[in-house]
């Protein structure tokens, strides 16, 4: 019980957003319309019921007039209900497209929101996949939810049309029970309610575990897609290697893990199509068993009998929704739970406590002042103390052993890296004054080499002749006319082509701070002394601070802040 007021919970908190959203009239008009529609579809089922009766008694009679007008009277209903089928189709496909663009949306902005994308892939939050999340279970709770409610709609309409004429029908129909009989009113709903109630809670008694397999379920399919995408976008560094038979081991692997699960999905999908199928066939001669004694003793004739049949399937196939749904319910349970654990995921990694606090210096400052930081890995090991300050105007080399914590300052003076504690002055200026941070292995989105040199300011808000200029001053003159070609830059140019590119960002964005890890390391000595030596030319305001290990590197920056480790592994910085 309490299980299902958790999912009714989960389920409403994803469904009612889109419909309290700015979209709400458009989305609740449309679903109004499904609605009625869909309604519309019940009623022309019960109309074409009754157009059976009058059919039959037409050819019973041999009343070839009526046989012909019921023929027209078909026709015209069917064609009604070809075209309300048609258009409830198009309006339930539209409502999905819109419900779904609105929720990507929604995920999206979260995702990136306070940078939680980064966050969850730092340290490990129970969630798995977020692209599939937002690419496949949106699409598929959208579609499911849908789905399942009309149906279920229509289940209900179904059993209370139906549950009046069996009520009717069963009158005082007398229960046979160990040999004693009892007057029941409505019997015959009562036998229908409590076996299709009976059937529903041994369904989902068998059926529970699908829910946890159909979970597992999507997240090994989206790592075997994942590993695939991988392979794809380093199919230079495996066929360098020549690791195709460890990938495809690997991939087979992953592939082993879908085949597993899937076994597990067989044995307990059989074990619920025996019971569905028993409980289906069953109920074809079960209403025959509770009637046929007062067929037997001459109580009632075999066409009351027919017709208490009847409406006993009308209504037991109306509360047997339950049963028929279970597999897609498990689906689209354990699609639900999928994104409530999303949705928290991003909340925690939001909520992740600050303790690095970033504030603007006194009044005036125009430095970094790092004060008691002490950064920490995303177990708690302790990495890194720093005390420092960063002079505007004076470009400074920071120095230290590998893995000694330089990349994780910069994060945390980018402000990426949650986990510390301690004080990081910003510049007064900022953020008017813009700080750019120039990584090892830059990113390029795909798309046109503008967009490519202009990132992350948007395509456009650069003239093209900055970023001529920025190109050619980065030694990359090669690539001056080609900045409207569509590419994936990032597998196209060399290593030391993708760090000239991000320093031609640099140029073109003119950033009053400009922070680079071993954005250079891809170049020899005389190309990364070119580059530094344009960069001061064109950037006289900007102040560099560097990461690197070139002893060549300290010519071009007037100081040196070294990372020093200590005996328990943990780097420091004293300087001022
Ligand atoms: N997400 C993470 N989870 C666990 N450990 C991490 C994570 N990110 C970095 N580390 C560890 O933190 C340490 C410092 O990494 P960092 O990249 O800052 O070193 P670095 O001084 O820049 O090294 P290099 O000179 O080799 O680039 C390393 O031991 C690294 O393995």
């Amino acid at each position: 019980m309490k299980k299902a007021w958790t999912f009714l919970k989960q389920l409403w908190a994803l469904t009612a957003p889109y419909f309290k959203s700015e979209e709400k009239w458009k989305a609740l008009s449309l679903l109004g319309v499904i609605i009625g529609l869909n309604l519309f579809l019940v009623y022309l089922t019960v109309v074409q019921n009754s157009w059976y009766r009058r059919f039959y008694d037409a050819l019973e009679q041999r009343d070839q007039p009526a046989f012909w007008s019921e023929i027209l009277f078909f026709s015209g209903l069917a064609a009604i209900f070809i075209s309300v089928a048609v258009l409830q189709l198009a309006l339930n496909l539209k409502l999905q497209i819109n419900w779904r663009e609105w929720l990507t949306k929604r995920y999206l902005g979260e995702w990136m929101e306070a940078r939680s994308y980064y966050r969850l892939q730092l340290a490990d939050y129970g969630t798995d996949n977020p692209d599939q999340r937002i690419a496949e279970d949106l699409r598929e709770f959208v579609s499911s939810t849908l789905g399942l409610t009309l149906g279920l709609m229509n289940s209900v309409v179904s059993f209370v049309s139906f549950a009046g004429i069996l009520w009717t029908l069963s009158g005082n129909f007398p229960l046979g029970i160990a040999g004693y009989e009892f007057q029941v009113p409505g019997s015959m709903l009562w036998v229908a309610v409590i076996y299709c109630l009976v059937g529903s809670l041994i369904t989902h008694f068998i059926g529970r575990p699908l829910v946890s397999l159909n979970f597992r379920q999507e997240k090994v399919e989206a790592n075997f897609r994942y590993d695939l995408v991988r392979f794809r976008e380093n199919a230079e560094g495996v066929a360098l290697y020549a690791g195709e038979r460890s990938e495809q081991k690997h991939l087979l692997g992953r592939f082993g893990d879908i085949h597993d699960n899937w076994n597990a999905i067989i044995r307990r999908r059989m074990k619920l199509q025996t019971f569905v199928s028993g409980f289906n066939q069953a109920v074809v001669v079960f209403p025959f068993l509770m009637g046929v004694g007062q067929l037997f003793s001459g109580a009632i004739q075999l066409g009351g009998l027919m017709q208490i049949v009847s409406a006993f399937g009308r209504v037991q196939d109306a509360l047997s929704w339950f049963v028929d749904a279970y597999t897609a319910l498990a689906s689209w349970t354990a699609n639900i739970q999928r994104l409530t654990s999303f949705r928290a995921a991003i909340d925690r990694a939001k909520a992740l406590s600050e303790d690095v606090i970033h504030d603007a210096a006194d009044a005036g400052s125009t430095d970094f002042k790092v004060e008691d930081l002490a950064l920490s890995l995303p177990d708690g090991t302790p990495l890194l103390n720093a005390s420092f300050r960063l002079k505007a105007g004076e470009d400074a080399l920071i120095t230290g052993p590998s893995g000694s914590g330089k990349s994780t300052l910069f994060r945390a003076i980018a402000g990426i890296w949650p986990f510390g504690k301690g004080h990081i002055h910003m510049p007064a200026s900022l953020p008017s004054q813009r700080v750019l941070f120039l990584p090892q292995k830059p990113y390029v989105p795909v798309g046109t080499l503008r967009a490519a040199v202009t990132y992350p300011a948007l395509e456009g808000s650069i003239d093209d002749a900055t970023l001529r200029r920025a190109l050619a001053d980065a030694s990359l003159s090669g690539l001056v006319d080609q900045l409207d070609e569509e590419d994936n830059w990032q597998m196209r140019l060399s290593g030391g082509e993708l760090q000239r590119l991000a320093v031609a960002r640099a140029l073109a964005q003119k950033p009053h701070w400009l922070f680079l890890d071993e954005a250079t390391s891809a170049m020899d000595e005389g190309m990364e002394r070119d580059l530094y030596a344009i960069l001061k030319e064109r950037l006289p305001d900007t102040t560099i601070i560097s990461i690197g290990h070139r002893s060549s590197l300290k010519a071009f920056h007037q100081r040196e802040i070294n990372l020093a480790t200590t005996g328990d592994g943990v780097s420091t910085i004293a300087a001022e």
